[in-house]
C-alpha cells in the first residue's frame, strides 16, 4: 500500500452560478520516501489538493489514506492529533509566530504529542541539527534572514518525525540563492531521513529536484517525469 492513496477524489466549488472543479475522479499514490513536485497554471487546484491530503479540507467524493489511516474518515477532533503526528506542511511565507523564538517555534507542534519533556526538547534539538540552525535556537524571527526563518518553518514541519511533508511554493518567497539551499535542504531531509514530500511549485528548476513530477490540468494529474 501506498502511503498517500487518493481514490475518485472530486473536488468542487460554487462561485456564483459558475462550478470550479479542481480536481475531478482522480487517483495518486505516493510511496513512503518519495518526492513528487506539482506544477500547474494559477488556479488550477494545487494548493487545494495540499489541503485535502491534510485534511485541512474534504474532498466532494472520493477517498484519501495517508500512512493507512483514511483521512477523509477522520472526525475534526481527531483530525488534529492526527495531522500533528503524521504530516507536516511548509509554507510559502513560513507563518512563524514572531513573539516566540526559534526554538518555541519549532516546539509548538510538538505540543499537541504525548511526550516528555524531555523527548519533546530532543525531538527540538534534532530538527534545529537538521536545518542547521542550532546556533539561532534563541533568536526570535526579526533576527533572523528570510531564508533562516524558512529553515525554522521547516524544522517546524519535520520536528513530529512525519513521514509527509506537503510544501505549498516553499521557495517562492526566496531570493535564488537562498532557494538553492532551501532546495537542497529538503532534498537532504528526503534522503536522510525518508520523509516523503509533496511540493507545489511554479518553478520549473525546483519542481526538478523531485523523484517524480506531476502537473494538474483541467481536473486531472499529468506525469511530465
Ligand atoms: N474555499 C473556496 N471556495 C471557493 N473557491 C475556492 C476555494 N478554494 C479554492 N477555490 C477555487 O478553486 C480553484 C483552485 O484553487 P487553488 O488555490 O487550489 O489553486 P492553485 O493551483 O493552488 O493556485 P495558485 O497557483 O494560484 O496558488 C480556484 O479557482 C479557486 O478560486
Amino acid at each position: 500500500m501506498a502511503l498517500v492513496e487518493l481514490r475518485g477524489v472530486c473536488k468542487r466549488f460554487c462561485k456564483g452560478d459558475e462550478t470550479i472543479t479542481p480536481l475531478d475522479e482522480v487517483d495518486l499514490d505516493i510511496d513512503a520516501g518519495e518526492f513528487v513536485s506539482l506544477m500547474g497554471p494559477s488556479g488550477t487546484g494545487k494548493s487545494t489538493l495540499l489541503n485535502l491530503v491534510s485534511g485541512i479540507d474534504q474532498p466532494d467524493s472520493g477517498t484519501i489514506t495517508v500512512a493507512g489511516t483514511v483521512v477523509t474518515q477522520l472526525s475534526r477532533g481527531k483530525l488534529a492529533d492526527w495531522r500533528a503526528a503524521n504530516l507536516g506542511y511548509i509554507f510559502q511565507t513560513h507563518h512563524l509566530i514572531p513573539v516566540l523564538t526559534a526554538y518555541e517555534n519549532i516546539e509548538l507542534p510538538t505540543l499537541l504529542l504525548k511526550l516528555t519533556s524531555a523527548q519533546r526538547q530532543q525531538r527540538v534539538e534534532l530538527a534545529l541539527e537538521a536545518v542547521g540552525l542550532c546556533d539561532r535556537a534563541n533568536h526570535y524571527p526579526r533576527q533572523l534572514s528570510g531564508g533562516q526563518e524558512q529553515r525554522v518553518g521547516i524544522a517546524r514541519a519535520i520536528v513530529a518525525h512525519p513521514k509527509i511533508v506537503v510544501a505549498d511554493e516553499p521557495t517562492g518567497s526566496l531570493d535564488a540563492e537562498t532557494s538553492e539551499q532551501v532546495q537542497d535542504l529538503l532534498q537532504r531531509l528526503n534522503k536522510e531521513l525518508d520523509i516523503a514530500f509533496l511540493m507545489v511549485t511554479h518553478d520549473r528548476d525546483v519542481a526538478s529536484i523531485a523523484t517524480r513530477q506531476l502537473t494538474l490540468d483541467r481536473g486531472k494529474f499529468i506525469e511530465t517525469r
